[in-house]
């Protein structure tokens, strides 16, 4: 059988293999001879194939064995035109205006909904903006402004018109249905890879609606015409719109005009407006919706401020269990002494200024409970109260305990970097108890962000704006810390705006009766009986460890107490020591007496004394002789003087010099008490 003869007749040569090559891939070499244009093969050829239409005014070929080529696009270069957005802007560049169309157009035909401007040699417009080519292979004749191009390759044969060659020579179709299953296994291949990124795609989308619709913001996306594209349930509810109607697409400023028209007042894209809804106030921020470089609408996000409150309110509960809130209030402060009156109007005073507080005293006078109570009572009472022991904070770990760190500064460190006790304080207060504790790198840290108001992170490099009130407290002589140079003299006097000081309970015996039976209330189910003895010995008590350790003295003496009742036996062991050394000193003294005469007339002297200050009068030693023989004593005024002189020197009466009198001490009253019941006529 004769070898049917096909002409290929194409503008470029590139085409012309482009063809040829497909054309062999379907028909064996002995099934079809392919020939370029000659005359001769222009006459005897059984067929003609042109590449595109404008060839036919070419030449005159005879119309009845001419086809024209339709076109198709190389499924292996698709993938990059699939990704490329479907409202981009971009040139399509060819040699001709028409060969430029034709590709326009076959990709319009194919779904492709892009921006296409043609661009061909002598076009010559620069398209502004514009960075994408398509290109079928001619990549020379892309302008140079462009950054992006796909080149598409040369297009090859349609599949229909292989089929129409292989109808109109009559050739075996056989190896083209075979040819054609390539063809679809590469749709396939093409429309898999296209579904996964599909399906890509939709989870993300999934993701994204899941995202919407759990933030408790309310969010409403608007294109640039008001009509709403996108809106989640928070802001449904928050704008209490229960149409089951589908609301999208409808123009949001009409619908919810208060929200978008009185916001419209701000300018700034950026800037925060309040708008009352529905009597409810929410906080409206806005932003642009930016896709490819464009706006295309914009994005308005709400609060109701009632729920903002509201949180803040329960995060300042969690805050108070966590300890990060003051415990304490001024009405914790027990005591009725002038002194603690006193100091609690300084403390009203003070609060209410945000200057920086230095609380001076001993260990347990209450000093933390000043501090919880000047924060409590300041204007920043809401905000957080960060109590730091100096004394009990390792000073390795200071400098990250107070000011936080960054990401990746130690090993071991916290991912993501950890907040600092300054930041956590920040709107609050901080208080650095047992200051005089601090190591001195800390101290040199602690003056900077109390004169910049700013702290910076271990490994960081930002600052960070810290508002913070500085309450510090110690126990020590700070002045004399400075002196040994442990204290930096400057943080000294950064510390010491307001100090106040709070009295050792020594100094306000009469707080301890306050907090006795404050403490014993709170300490028993059913209120004690205390010994009067008891009270005695501790109001005469020094106390060394203040208020603290009478709550520890009331703990014991309500543990050990019999029948409900606190007697002597009940005190703690630094009283039994005390009581014991008394009664030392009692023995020794009235040992010392009998050794220097009859117990007698010391009692009467004493007792003359007593009688005389009762009278509010200082008696001379004249006076005493008279009342001593008076009671039946007979005392040479000499025996009296040395009698008395005695009595001096322990302590229990007071000698005036040059006539002014004499008169009984406090001791002495006391020894006149234990020694009445036996001597006493
Ligand atoms: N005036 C007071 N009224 C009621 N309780 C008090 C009073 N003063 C102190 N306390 C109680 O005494 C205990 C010790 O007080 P706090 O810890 O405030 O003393 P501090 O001076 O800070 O001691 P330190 O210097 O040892 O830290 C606490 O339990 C506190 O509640």
């Amino acid at each position: 059988m004769k070898r049917p003869k096909l002409l290929l007749v194409t503008k470029s040569r590139q085409t012309f293999e482009v063809f040829h090559q497909q054309l062999t891939e379907y028909f064996k070499d002995d099934d079809l001879q392919i020939v370029s244009l000659n005359e001769e093969n222009c006459r005897d050829s059984d067929l003609i194939l042109l590449s595109s239409e404008k060839l036919m005014d070419t030449q005159k070929f005879p119309a009845e064995k001419t086809i024209v080529s339709r076109r198709g696009l190389d499924i292996s270069k698709l993938e990059d035109l699939v990704k490329l957005p479907s409202d981009s802007e971009c040139i399509v560049v060819n040699n001709l205006l028409e060969n430029t169309d034709e590709i326009i157009d076959l990709l319009k035909s194919l779904g492709f909904e892009f921006n296409m401007h043609p661009y061909y040699p002598g076009s010559n417009q620069k398209i502004d903006g514009i960075d994408t080519a398509i290109v079928p292979s001619v990549i020379e004749l892309v302008p140079p402004y462009i950054k992006n191009i796909i080149d598409i390759g040369i297009r090859p044969l349609d599949f229909s018109t292989i089929i129409e060659v292989s109808i109109r020579l009559g050739l075996d179709s056989e190896k083209v249905n075979s040819q054609s299953t390539r063809y679809v296994k590469e749709i396939i291949s093409l429309s898999q890879k296209l579904s996964s990124s599909l399906d890509i795609v939709k989870n993300l989308n999934h993701q994204l609606e899941a995202i919407f619709n759990t933030v408790h913001d309310g969010l409403i996306a608007t294109d640039d015409h008001g009509h709403i594209l996108k809106i989640n349930k928070a802001a449904k509810d928050i704008l209490n719109y229960s149409n089951p109607e589908s609301i999208l697409g409808k123009n949001a400023p009409l619908l919810f005009p208060r929200l978008f028209i009185e916001n419209k007042k701000s300018k700034d894209l950026k800037e925060t407006a309040i708008v009352n809804v529905n009597e409810k106030k929410l906080v409206v921020n806005k932003s642009e919706i930016i896709v490819n470089n464009r706006k295309i609408g914009e994005l308005t996000a709400f609060q109701d401020v009632t729920r903002i409150q509201y949180l803040e309110k329960s995060i300042r509960k969690d805050m108070q269990k966590i300890g990060f809130s003051s415990r304490y209030t001024s009405k914790d402060i027990l005591g009725s002494s002038r002194k603690i009156k006193e100091i609690m109007s300084v403390v009203e005073k003070i609060a209410k200024t945000d200057h920086t507080v230095m609380i001076l005293g001993e260990n347990g006078t209450g000093k933390e409970l000043f501090a919880h109570s000047i924060h409590d009572l300041s204007a920043r009472g809401d905000g957080p109260l960060i109590p730091v022991n100096f004394a009990g904070l390792p000073q390795s770990l200071a400098e990250s305990e107070l000011f936080g760190y960054e990401d990746g500064t130690f090993t071991g460190a916290k991912k993501g970097g950890k907040q600092g006790l300054f930041e956590i304080a920040h709107n609050g207060t901080i208080f650095l108890d047992e200051i005089g504790d601090a190591p001195l790198h800390i101290q040199t840290l602690l003056l900077r962000v109390l004169q910049e108001k700013q702290v910076m992170r271990v490994g960081g490099r930002n600052l960070i704006p810290v508002n913070v009130r500085v309450i510090a407290a110690t126990n020590k002589d700070l002045k004399q810390l400075v002196k040994e140079g442990k204290f930096r003299e400057d943080l000294y006097y950064r510390l010491f705006v307001l100090p106040i000081r709070v009295p050792p309970l020594r100094e306000r015996k009469e707080d301890i009766l306050d907090l006795l039976h404050y403490f014993i209330e709170n300490n028993s189910t059913a209120t004690p009986e205390i010994s009067p003895a008891v009270i005695k010995e501790l109001l005469d008590y020094d106390w060394p460890g203040n208020v603290r350790e009478l709550i520890g003295v009331v703990q014991y003496m309500t543990a050990v107490m019999d029948d409900n009742c606190i007697t002597l036996n009940d005190l703690p062991e630094q009283f039994r020591e005390k009581m014991e050394k008394d009664e030392r000193q009692e023995n020794d003294l009235l040992a010392t007496l009998q050794k220097e005469g009859d117990l007698k007339e010391f009692y009467v002297i004493l007792s003359s004394l007593s009688q005389a200050k009762k009278q509010m009068k200082n008696i001379g030693r004249g006076k005493v002789v008279e009342n001593v023989m008076i009671e039946g004593y007979n005392l040479t005024e000499q025996k009296v003087r040395r009698r008395m002189a005695i009595l001096r020197d322990h302590g229990l009466i007071y000698c005036g010099v040059k006539g002014k009198g004499s008169k009984i001490s406090e001791t002495g009253e006391a020894l006149l008490k234990m020694l009445e019941p036996t001597l006493k006529v």
